[in-house]
């Protein structure tokens, strides 16, 4: 028995196998895991605290696998416009001025975002990397971070200077945040990263054991050059590069052949699916039934707000099964269990984190639902309702590595209001540096 006790109690766990239980859930603050599942595990006085789960489902917590958090601070600043002409003609300038204190700023507001839609664990490739990771650190989630790696545009030395910071911050930061954080080399993508430099990064990166994020075949003019230039597509490049082991994930994959999605399944590469990214930048639609049928480990991301514009992973889980059934012309793809799946198993999977499952061993990462509102009645099949229904603000407790991070609402890791009030005037004065 566990000496330090969190009891969630009164509620239904949604279990691995997708059932739905009524089950207290027993957690040991000390490790960090799950000790017990079942009915009246203890009385709430036995226990060191307690989270009333009553009403509601215990689910893991959801992983956003793919986000840049500091972008919080260009939500709304550009909308309406192709990737390529959005990244290069408002975005790029205004990241330009960005400092160490905007990323901290604009990073915290993402965590309290995302805290407060019930996702624990998230993928994020930015830079000002120490800034994200004391961000992480302070809020207690857990995350795979990187620094993104630009080399079109710039000369060599300063191409060389961002590789080199990608590998130095990726081994200095790996376990940070008493193992919360790991890291991850993220060259931006095949196209903006020159193939000698990228060659050298996943060979390093490798040697080390460390995992490679990038974005790929996001759209369609990211993907003709290649197939011009070299007669091949992306992701049969991105294999001779080495960039497709089983511990490498990649965003978006919109634009994969059927040649493609069995490379990812025979290497054992993730795929981070972005729906509303896709759809707000008019990038396609990605074959996201196929990558599961493939045996291609599927996660969910919200990519940066600039781009959603909200980090609320319930949102993602609809669209995924809605864009998911379009996409495939078949409304029995992507059903609600699979969406559920990605968001949450699929996500600590792809990012090799733990954590996913609500099950005895496993990391205590736990989004507790209301489903109190008149939005989720009847409850004929909470899966369905985790899918379809509910928002982010149904979530009533976040719960990460066997910590509390939000109770009844409230985010006890971070000051809300001041993470708030600060991101929003470092927004105005960045937007002003900017224009
Ligand atoms: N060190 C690099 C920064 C790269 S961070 C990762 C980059 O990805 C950008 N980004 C955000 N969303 C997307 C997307 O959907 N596709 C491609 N890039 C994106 C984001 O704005 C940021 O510039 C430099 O010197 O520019
Ligand atoms: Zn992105």
């Amino acid at each position: 028995m566990a000496s330090d006790t969190l009891l969630v109690s009164g509620g239904r766990a949604l279990r691995p196998d997708a059932t739905v239980v009524e089950a207290d859930v027993l957690v040991d603050r000390g490790d960090g895991r799950i000790v017990e599942i079942g009915p009246d595990l203890m009385t709430d006085r036995d226990a060191d605290e307690t989270l009333d789960a009553s009403g509601g489902i215990v689910m893991p917590g959801l992983v956003n696998a793919h986000t840049h958090a500091a972008m919080t601070l260009l939500r709304g600043y550009a909308d309406d416009k192709p990737l390529d002409a959005w990244l290069r003609e408002d975005i790029w300038p205004a990241e330009a001025e960005l400092t160490a204190e905007d990323v901290r700023a604009g990073t915290e507001l993402g965590l309290v975002e995302m805290i407060r839609s019930g996702t624990t664990t998230f993928a994020d490739m930015y830079f000002h990397v120490p800034e994200v990771v004391a961000a992480v650190d302070e809020a207690g989630m857990r995350a795979r971070v990187g620094h993104g790696v630009v080399t079109v545009g710039k000369d060599d030395e300063s191409a060389r200077a961002d590789v080199r910071e990608s590998l130095d911050v990726a081994r200095e930061y790996d376990g940070a945040a008493d193992g919360r954080v790991r890291t991850a080399v993220m060259p931006h993508s095949l196209t903006t990263v020159d193939e000698p430099l990228l060659r050298e990064a996943v060979a390093e990166a490798h040697e080390d054991g460390i995992p490679i994020h990038t974005h790929a075949n996001e759209t369609r003019d990211e993907v003709d050059p290649i197939v011009e230039e070299r007669s091949e597509r992306p992701l049969s490049y991105a294999d001779d590069v080495g960039l497709l082991s089983d511990a490498d994930f990649l965003a978006h994959g919109v634009h994969v052949d059927e040649s493609e999605i069995e490379l990812l399944a025979e290497r054992g590469t993730a795929v981070v699916h972005c729906p509303a990214s896709n759809m707000k930048l008019a990038s396609g639609i990605a074959p996201v039934q196929a990558l599961l049928d493939a045996g291609v480990t599927v996660a969910l991301g919200t990519d940066g707000a600039a781009s959603n514009n909200d980090l609320d992973l319930f949102d993602e889980l609809r669209d995924a099964a809605m864009l998911g059934k379009i996409g495939a012309d078949d409304a029995s793809a992507v059903p609600a269990e699979a969406a559920v799946t990605m968001a949450t198993e699929g996500g600590a999977a792809a990012l090799s984190l733990p954590g996913g499952r609500v099950e005895v061993g496993a990391a205590a990462d736990l989004a507790v639902v209301d489903f109190d509102a008149p939005h989720l009645a009847p409850a004929h099949d909470p899966v369905s309702h985790l899918a379809y229904a509910v928002r982010g603000s149904d979530v009533r407790h976040t719960v990460c590595d066997g910590r509390v991070l939000m109770r009844d609402r409230e985010v006890l890791t971070l000051d809300e209001r001041e993470v708030v009030e600060t991101a929003r005037q470092r927004a105005v004065d960045l937007v002003a540096r900017a224009e």
